[in-house]
């Protein structure tokens, strides 16, 4: 047993949380639920009035997180103290957006001019590369440019940049390759000219199989056009913690914009990892998206756990998983800009929080991370929300919505609009059998049948969700969203005392994937294994069932 299991406050939220009454009764009870239960920050709305909490419940919540010294590793982070202990480093992406003023030591230095620097580096060459001022092979301007990169240094690129597709530069488009499925670059390159193509390779470790394969295939494809060796600093650049590995492998030592180790691969996108979305929506905008960011930040770590954003989120999430069984988290958002950010947050918190020792190795005996999934609205509404309202499974949802519209459109987005309240609503209130009785009671339905179809349209309700509100999407609001969903990933992380910035999950995966390789290029067949992978690898040497 862990102390934090035995402890009078989880003790406490565990019976309290089972005596709760429906949220259709908290709501009737209180008409100041709505104000009670929202909060403003950074120019994002928070109406959480609508989960399974009453006064008592967010007090106990509370007190855990205080219980956890929440405060102290909210300062510790910030601060660059080691908590990733596991790897031996700091956590500071917080230090990516942080003011040119500022000083914030790592390993003994303060990393802003650095910062700073890198910064002033990546102006200059997404100057260049909007003005036309860069040029390819042939003289040409840039069109394209293919973002090569996996996990995060794909995910914050592509989906930051899908999100912000309104503030992209006319006549500049950007391709994302990730998979070593080859079918990805191929099709991708088959419609680029190399002569105005940009090749942006984005690897912290610059030891990625799939990046490194795919810049290759890349490299191979551009010589193949036309192209010589001496062209191709002109049309590949890199984003690298690992300068000297990026150097031998043959880019051009200026094309190297660096990173640091003291940044997470999935919390990277503040960093030179972002240059395809500087590049597309211009330096500006990307400041004005770290700026966003920052004030997050700001938000978090100055104000009490009370009107606290990320913590108020994280603390949900924790009730859910933690005191009701919920093992899953869904973020639905009503903006097409924004369909890419549930995989954006999928990697952000399954990555950070899927684990099971503690940081002194401890086994858990608590639920970590639930399962983050999700899509878009209203599309959803037509496919997967009918678990979320008549399932068997509490899955507690994130309804993300902007106020404005960048296309605002006769009708839709007050259709959108209604959707999106609409469905809080319905998971909320439901509908009971009595309800669904006095629906039918004038339809044309045979009387007998009438009992049958009105419990199966019996919705129990009482079901969580937060509704996310911001004026319009934009870089500064985005990049204030995503840090709060990383804080509240953070928070999480600090009461199950896990580790959240290292991902050892995912090694084993890696190194048997090059064992395998090696068996199916070796001479002879497998059979060091167990007989379904020696099967498998055999099965796929000889290419045909
Ligand atoms: O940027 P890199 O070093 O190529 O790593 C890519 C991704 O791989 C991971 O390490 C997991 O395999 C992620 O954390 C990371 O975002």
């Amino acid at each position: 047993m862990t102390t934090l299991t035995q402890s009078t406050t989880w003790k406490a939220l565990q019976t309290h949380s089972s005596q709760l009454p429906h949220m259709r009764e908290l709501f009737a009870q209180n008409p100041q639920r709505f104000e009670q239960m929202s909060v403003a920050a950074c120019g994002l709305f928070l109406d959480y009035s609508k989960n399974r909490v009453n006064d008592e419940t967010l007090k106990l919540l509370f007190s855990l997180a205080k219980e956890a010294k929440l405060s102290d590793k909210i300062t510790a982070m910030f601060n660059g103290d080691v908590i990733n202990n596991t790897e031996q480093r700091s956590v500071l992406h917080t230090a990516l957006r942080s003011k040119s003023t500022q000083t914030i030591m790592a390993e003994g230095a303060n990393i802003v001019p650095e910062i700073q620097q890198t910064l002033a580096k990546m102006a200059k060459f997404v100057g260049s590369v909007q003005s036309g001022e860069w040029k390819g092979y042939t003289g040409k301007a840039i069109t394209d440019i293919v973002s090569i990169g996996i996990g995060g240094s794909f995910l914050g690129p592509k989906i930051v940049s899908q999100a912000l597709r309104p503030y992209w530069q006319e006549g500049l488009n950007c391709h994302f390759v990730a998979n070593v499925d080859a079918t990805s670059i191929c099709e991708k390159l088959k419609n680029l000219n190399a002569e105005t193509t940009l090749f942006v390779m984005s690897s912290k470790s610059f030891s990625t199989q799939e990046t490194l394969t795919n810049t290759l295939s890349a490299k191979d494809w551009f010589l193949a056009q036309g192209a010589g060796q001496q062209d191709v600093a002109k049309h590949f650049v890199a984003v690298t913690s690992n300068v000297t590995k990026a150097t031998e492998f043959g880019m051009d030592a200026s094309n190297i914009f660096p990173m640091w180790d003291w940044v997470g691969g999935r919390y990277s996108l503040w960093s030179a990892i972002g240059l395809p979305i500087a590049l597309l929506i211009g330096m500006d905008n990307f400041k004005a998206l770290l700026d966003g960011a920052h004030q997050m930040d700001e938000h978090f770590s100055n104000t009490p756990v009370e009107q606290n954003m990320p913590v108020i989120m994280a603390m949900l999430s924790v009730l859910y998983g933690n005191f009701h069984g919920a093992q899953a988290h869904v973020i639905l958002t009503y903006d097409h800009y924004l369909r890419g950010l549930p995989a954006y947050f999928q990697q952000l918190d399954m990555e950070s929080n899927g684990k099971s020792v503690t940081l002194d190795g401890s086994d858990v005996d608590y639920s970590t991370g639930p399962v983050i999934w999700g899509g878009e609205g209203t599309n959803g509404q037509h496919a997967y929300h009918q678990l979320l309202h008549q399932g068997t499974s509490l899955i507690p949802a994130d309804f993300i919505m902007p106020l404005q519209s960048h296309n605002p459109l006769g009708e839709h987005h007050d259709q959108l609009a209604s959707n999106c309240f609409g469905q809080t609503q319905a998971l909320m209130q439901g509908r009971t059998y009595d309800e669904a009785l006095a629906e039918l009671s004038n339809s044309s339905l045979d009387a007998a049948q009438i009992p049958l179809i009105a419990k199966h349209k019996v919705m129990s309700g009482n079901k969580p969700s937060n509704t996310l509100l911001m004026n319009k999407l934009t870089p500064t609001t985005l990049g204030a969203l995503i840090a709060l969903y990383e804080h509240k990933t953070f928070v999480q992380g600090a009461i199950w005392q896990i580790n959240s910035f290292d991902q050892w999950g995912v090694e084993l995966g890696k190194q048997l994937g090059n064992d395998v390789l090696e068996r199916i290029g070796a001479k002879e067949e497998a059979t060091q294994l167990d007989s379904s992978s020696n099967a498998l690898i055999n099965l796929y040497r000889q290419g045909k069932l």
